[in-house]
């Protein structure tokens, strides 16, 4: 697709990642059920492939929170669009989105995720950019560190599109310019 300046990573490689992070899981998680918290829309590409290379027992709930709008810029202030259907109480509780950019829409989620007393509380993320590396909270689990351009495909969306590629791509400049 000419509206990708550059593919980063195939959709085997991405298969691929998943599969080793989701047996991560399965070893850290030993004897204990996950509940991976989903946040919409973005991570529904990691979260249907995570979950189905895990080999324990697992449960999901989805939260959407939104910061991006329609462009490539955050706008600063994050809403939750839509609240968890489960109790968090004495839960082990893993995060999962699909890119950590300047880290804000997660600082937000871990105060308000936290405070509702999960047993654990981790996160994973299938992309990471540089800036996100000096968040303070700590992030689990990371299947890809990635530049700090504006990626699309795997969930990512430009204005609603793209988030049925199958690999991951830089969007071309001239899409957004
Ligand atoms: O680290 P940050 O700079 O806060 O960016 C990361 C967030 O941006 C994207 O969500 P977006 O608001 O675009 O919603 P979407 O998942 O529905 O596309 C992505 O899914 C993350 O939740
Ligand atoms: N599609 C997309 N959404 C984002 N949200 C935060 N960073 C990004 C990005 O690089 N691409």
């Amino acid at each position: 697709m000419n509206d990708l300046s550059e593919v980063l990573y195939t959709s085997d490689e991405l298969a691929r990642r998943v599969g080793e992070v989701a047996a991560q899981i399965d070893a850290d998680y030993e004897g204990r059920e996950v509940l991976l918290v989903g946040v919409l829309n973005g991570a529904v590409m990691v979260m249907s492939d995570l979950q189905r290379a895990m080999k324990s027992h697992v449960q999901m709930d989805w939260m959407a929170v939104s910061s991006y709008g329609s462009g490539t810029q955050s706008s600063g202030v994050v809403r939750i669009l839509k609240d968890l259907s489960m109790d968090l109480e004495g839960r082990h509780v893993i995060v999962v989105e699909d890119i950590i950019d300047t880290g804000l829409t997660l600082s937000y989620l871990m105060s308000n995720l936290a405070s509702r007393k999960p047993a654990s509380l981790e996160i994973m993320t299938m992309f990471r950019k540089p800036e996100a590396a000096r968040m303070d909270v700590a992030v689990k689990y990371v299947g890809f560190e990635i530049p700090s351009q504006f990626v699309v495909g795997y969930g990512l969306d430009y204005a609603g599109r793209y988030r049925n590629l199958r690999d991951l791509g830089i969007l071309a400049p001239h899409i957004y310019a």
